[in-house]
């Protein structure tokens, strides 16, 4: 069993103002993730939920406000699956647990029923199959926080199932994981909503913090 430093797994949000293509999507949000919960993230589609996981997870920079989260304690489950589509299913599991100092694959492999498709490059894995071993890297990264954008997208009720599994024994060991998702997971969570952080449109783009782009998420 993996032993996460529960110490680690706290994540606060003190007053965070957020952009995309660098106008203001939500302003004032302020809330703790603790060791030990699971949070749902909810908000309409296009009201800011994916932009506030990317400045919580360090790729892009809020306008206002903090981030505090001990170092290399988060990791990012996004849209895209990222995986390396002509390495075998084992090859992208041990390839990203090498980048987080791990070596274990085996309950990445049994936690998301992978072990029929070890052999197989990632690029001949059905979209539910991909899902499923782009969420099976969480375990092989060893950090004790998770953010996952729609993490469910594409996966039938059972493999659902396995993934609320995975985060029911990822919070018992002391882990925290907040969620972005329309789906009910059965999981004992508390919910944030965004809805009342909407940023005022009177808030104009600050061109000092301004991408300059149209900014394309991946
Ligand atoms: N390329 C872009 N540049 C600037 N703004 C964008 C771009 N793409 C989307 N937006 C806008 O940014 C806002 C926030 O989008 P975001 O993806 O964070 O929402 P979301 O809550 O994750 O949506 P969904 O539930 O549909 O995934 C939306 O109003 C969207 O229209």
């Amino acid at each position: 069993m993996r032993d996460l430093p529960r110490h680690n797994a706290r994540l606060a949000a003190e007053n965070l103002t957020v952009t995309r293509g660098g106008v203001p999507i939500l302003q004032g949000v302020s809330f703790t993730l603790n060791p030990g919960e699971v949070l749902i993230l909810r908000g309409p589609n296009g009201s800011g939920k994916t932009t506030l996981l990317r400045t919580l997870a360090g790729l892009q920079p809020p306008l206002a406000g903090e981030v505090q989260a001990e170092p290399e304690t988060i990791t990012y489950g996004a849209h895209a699956d990222g995986l390396k589509a002509t390495l075998s299913v084992e090859e992208n599991l041990r390839f990203w647990a090498s980048v987080h100092g791990q070596s274990d694959i085996t309950n990445a492999v049994e936690g998301f029923n992978l072990a029929g498709l070890v052999e197989r490059p990632s690029a001949n894995l059905s979209a539910g199959q991909k899902r499923r071993l782009g969420l099976a890297r969480l375990l092989v990264t060893g950090r004790p926080i998770w953010l996952l954008d729609e993490p469910t997208v594409s996966l039938d009720v059972p493999s659902v199932q396995l993934f609320a599994d995975a985060v029911r024994a990822h919070v018992a060991q002391g882990g925290a994981a907040l969620i972005a998702t329309h789906i009910d997971l059965g999981l004992e969570a508390a919910s944030f909503d965004i809805g009342p952080y909407k940023a005022d449109p009177a808030t104009a783009s600050d061109p000092a913090h301004s991408d300059g782009f149209d900014e394309a998420f991946l």
